[in-house]
């Protein structure tokens, strides 16, 4: 049975390296996939992962029918054996709607990649739908870590390495932001809560407010 799969975690956890694979194996068998994407770092209509791989994709726009996209590249006697969503978080929940129309009426597995909640610890209206109407939901395996060590599971946006609480819920960027611009950092739910970045807690450890008082 075709099934719609949601792979959620983090940022920089590998999602976006698993759906390369998941793209080279099925090639390598002569299968041919309609990759989506929308909004990746390394730009309109590409789908990249960290370790340096990148494919062409379809840039998904914002009033886009993905459904009615298969349908036409179908019909034009086009090949697509499966699907794939990357950045699945920036897509609208119509558009989730219509990939899991895409498995039930076309029969072709959707394979979909995403954050799934922003730097506010909120869910994203697209991974929110994924999460209702996902055959299966999958963490990924390789664990992305807090400064402190213990799994990462949220998303905190920094500006100087502080981490801010106000701002557009999307705003493109990476975990390895220069000091002074708008980037993000993978913290537990304890350091998400307590705002505490690994530069706000490298600050506290050299504050002298904390530094072991020494006699004579
Ligand atoms: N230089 C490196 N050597 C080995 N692995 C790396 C390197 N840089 C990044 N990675 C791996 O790539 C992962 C990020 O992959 P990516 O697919 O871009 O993440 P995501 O799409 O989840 O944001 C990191 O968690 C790490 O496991
Ligand atoms: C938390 C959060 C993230 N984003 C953006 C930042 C990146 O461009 C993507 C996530 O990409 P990745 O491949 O998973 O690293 O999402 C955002 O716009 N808003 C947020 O709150």
């Amino acid at each position: 049975m075709p099934e719609l799969v949601f792979f959620s975690g983090t940022m920089d956890c590998g999602k976006s390296t698993l759906a390369l694979q998941i793209e080279h194996n099925r090639s390598a068998r002569g299968l041919v996939g309609m990759i989506f994407t929308r909004n990746d770092r390394a730009g309109e209509g590409k789908l990249s992962s960290r370790l340096g791989l990148v494919t062409d994709a379809v840039e998904v726009g914002d009033g886009a029918d993905l459904y009615a996209h298969l349908v036409d590249h179908l019909s034009q006697g086009r090949r697509a054996d499966y699907v794939i969503a990357d950045e699945a978080q920036f897509l609208a929940p119509e558009q989730i709607d219509q990939l899991a129309r895409v498995v039930d009426d076309l029969e072709l597995d959707v394979y979909a990649f995403g954050i799934t909640t922003d730097f506010r610890s909120k869910l994203f209206p697209g991974s929110q739908r994924l999460v209702e109407l996902a055959d299966r939901v999958e963490v990924l395996q390789v664990e992305a870590l807090c400064w402190c060590g213990a799994r990462a599971t949220h998303n905190a946006r920094t500006v100087g390495g502080v981490m801010v609480v106000e701002g557009a819920q999307v705003v493109v960027g990476d975990v390895t932001g220069s000091a002074d611009e708008v980037g993000y950092e993978v913290l537990c739910r304890r350091h998400h809560r307590r705002r505490m970045t690994a530069a706000t807690a490298h600050a506290a450890a050299l504050s002298p407010d904390v530094l072991p008082v020494t006699s004579g």
